[in-house]
């Protein structure tokens, strides 16, 4: 089975280099994210990118309507947008949030993982993992603003940052709810919630497949702070000065020495965990289990 197809090989293939703002904001000087003045707005299809160099930081805004699921195209995007902002000295920072209202992000795209082969199953599950590593391990501070429903992969993206600021809305609910699908959240899944809630929140939440609306999730540390709605971005803000004010090389290597061991333990078994994810997801009852999941979805509408 061909699994090596890398994140790079699939960026070259699938995006196309970086636009301006696509969209209804195309070709318009935005406001910088920090209020700064003409600083352009960049990004991809997928992705907005709202730079602040004045104030070291940027906003990445997700847009994948109607759900933000995280297809290939769109982990390729978004894997961009960190590397470009990494690799500008200017930025210390970055503050994640959500395009699309009401909802930050559904998780991993079951159409990825639904009816496909096992070659793409391989190369969007190396994608998933090369997200999370590349955010888990940024040396940036990496703030998310969720303002929306978070479910699994989407809340594995928020558990990887380093702050997280939820909206207060009953609605919002976030966790790791694969067992609700009738699938199961990988070691790393699991290693970076134990990290964020401890052992027993994590033990019992991932075998009920809980989504804690925002006082729960304040209550067991999956989110550091609720704020009304219209305050998402400004809390992240506020609290990202907290962070660059520390010396950055310091800080960053605080970081490396809280995060390494964990993203040791995927490096360590890539492949093997690529393997894993092709030979369970293909399983017939697995993908029966998926088809009824998005059935369900779709029905809950009429
Ligand atoms: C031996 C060990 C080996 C280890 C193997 C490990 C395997 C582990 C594998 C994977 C881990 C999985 C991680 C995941 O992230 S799975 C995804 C989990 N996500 C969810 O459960 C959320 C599902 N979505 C919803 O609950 C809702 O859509 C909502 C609350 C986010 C939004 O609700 P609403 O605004 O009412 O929108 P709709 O439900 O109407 O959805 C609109 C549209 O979008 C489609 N859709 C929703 N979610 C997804 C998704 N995750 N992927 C793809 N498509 C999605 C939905 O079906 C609708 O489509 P439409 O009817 O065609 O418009």
């Amino acid at each position: 089975m061909a699994l090596a197809v890398g994140i790079r090989g699939l960026t070259r293939s699938l995006l196309r280099p970086w636009v301006r703002v696509p969209g209804p904001a195309r070709g318009r000087t935005e406001p910088a994210a920090g209020g700064g003045d003409g600083v352009r707005c960049f990004g991809s299809p997928r992705v907005l990118v709202e730079p602040d160099p004045a104030a070291g930081f940027a906003v990445m805004k997700m847009r994948n309507p109607p759900v933000n699921s995280l297809s290939l195209e769109f982990l390729t995007e978004l894997l961009i947008s960190l590397e470009k902002l990494e690799s500008d000295k200017a930025f210390h920072a970055i503050i994640l949030t959500s395009d699309c209202p009401g909802i930050f992000s559904a998780g991993l795209d079951l159409m990825e993982m639904c009816g496909r082969d096992p070659t793409h199953y391989a190369e969007y599950w190396k994608a998933v993992q090369e997200l999370w590593l590349r955010f888990y391990l940024s040396h940036l501070v990496v703030i998310s603003a969720i303002n929306g429903v978070n479910a699994a992969g989407g809340c594995l993206l928020a558990l990887s940052c380093d702050y997280r600021v939820l909206a207060d809305n009953p609605k919002y609910a976030m966790g790791l709810n694969e067992t609700l699908l009738g699938i199961i959240a990988p070691f790393w899944f699991k290693d970076t919630l134990v990290n964020t809630v401890g052992h027993r929140t994590a033990e019992r939440a991932l075998q009920l497949g809980l989504l804690f609306p925002p006082a729960e999730a304040l209550q067991v540390g999956m989110v550091d702070k609720v704020v009304p709605e219209d305050q998402v971005l400004s809390a992240a803000r506020s609290e990202l000065a907290q962070w660059l004010a520390i010396p950055g090389h310091a800080r960053q290597l605080t970081k490396s020495l809280m995060r390494k061991p964990t993203a040791d333990r995927l490096l360590k078994e890539r492949d093997a965990d690529i393997q894993n994810f092709v030979r369970f997801i293909s399983r017939d009852a697995i993908q029966k289990a998926l088809r009824v999941y998005l059935e369900k979805l779709k029905q809950k509408k009429t």
